[in-house]
């Protein structure tokens, strides 16, 4: 079909690179195309160097995106494969969120060494984990627990945890599966009182905005119902966004013409906590999503977000 092959960007762990061969294979098998009518570009990111502080210190999701991101405007690259919930709400000029594959089981799972289960940790037990939602949840259910910083990817962590630094960890439970990992989980967390990152668990693609060869390609794999999904959740984040600081969950379900969402944020101790719920036409996905963004930022009220954010 084509005399180049078609370049996919991804970041170079385990799991990005899971999720962009499955991105290829769902292209090829969309459009009966061989193995080299494309090519996985490895791009390394600040994200990937900067180990050792957390993300909401260093400046967050974009440093996961932006090499990759500049890749794309280059034309070195004609997608990006990404976890959804690591792209920031607002995008470089001139590049889109192009489609997202079925979503994989959104939830958390937890890795226990000394207790299957969060509750079952004894008193003061260690948790490790560098996100300030699962921090702020972790807290909630367990204020005496204390949680570590656990950087690096799946892998890393995993041996953190061999290693003894802690006596439990959180992973998505996607990640996990997307890895043929998920036999390490002990404990599923119930999507109610540990609810997922908005966007966990569903793969997207960046392109080139009007870039017609990357747009007939991808069409063919977008699921509708994930990208739906995924419209409300990033509605949802980008009013509450402006503070890479504030503890975030939001979860949206599709099923067929209608959507439902449900949205929380804490404070980082887990110690106030305001949910928010809504539901209506899947094709008002945004709509639905920015306005429970809205709700639960009258209820918290501006104190909340003033003494940390
Ligand atoms: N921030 C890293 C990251 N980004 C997406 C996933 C998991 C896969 C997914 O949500 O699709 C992970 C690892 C984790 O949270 O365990």
């Amino acid at each position: 079909m084509q005399t180049t092959a078609f370049k996919i960007g991804t970041r170079g762990s385990p799991l990005a690179l899971a999720q962009a061969l499955e991105t290829r294979d769902r292209l090829r098998a969309a459009h009966g195309l061989p193995e080299d009518a494309f090519a996985i570009e490895v791009i390394s990111t600040s994200g990937d160097r900067i180990q050792d502080r957390p993300l909401s210190e260093v400046g967050g999701k974009g440093l996961f995106t932006k090499e990759i991101e500049e890749a794309l405007l280059s034309g070195r690259i004609d997608i990006a494969v990404h976890s959804s919930k690591d792209m920031a709400t607002v995008l470089p000029d001139g590049l889109e969120l192009s489609a997202f594959l079925p979503r994989e089981d959104p939830r958390d799972a937890f890795i226990g060494k000394t207790a299957p289960s969060i509750t079952e940790l004894p008193h003061g037990a260690t948790v490790g984990s560098s996100s300030l939602r699962r921090q702020a949840l972790i807290l909630r259910m367990r204020p005496d627990l204390k949680v570590v910083m656990f950087r690096g990817n799946v892998q890393t962590r995993l041996r953190k945890l061999e290693e003894g630094v802690a006596d439990g960890t959180i992973l998505a439970n996607a990640g996990l599966r997307r890895l043929g990992l998920e036999h390490v989980a002990t404990h599923l967390m119930p999507l109610a009182t540990f609810p997922p990152a908005p966007g966990q668990g569903a793969i997207c693609i960046e392109s080139r905005i009007a870039d017609g060869r990357a747009a007939s390609l991808i069409a063919a794999i977008n699921h509708q119902p994930t990208a739906q999904a995924l419209a409300c959740e990033r509605a949802f984040l980008a009013v509450l966004d402006g503070s890479c600081r504030t503890p975030i969950a939001g979860h949206a379900v599709v099923e067929g013409d209608n959507i439902s969402f449900t949205g929380l944020i804490l404070t980082p101790d887990g110690r106030e906590a305001h949910e928010v719920s809504g539901s209506g036409r899947a094709e008002d996905a945004a709509a639905i999503g920015r306005a429970a963004g809205q709700e639960v930022r009258a209820k918290a009220g501006t104190r909340f977000f003033e003494g940390w954010a």
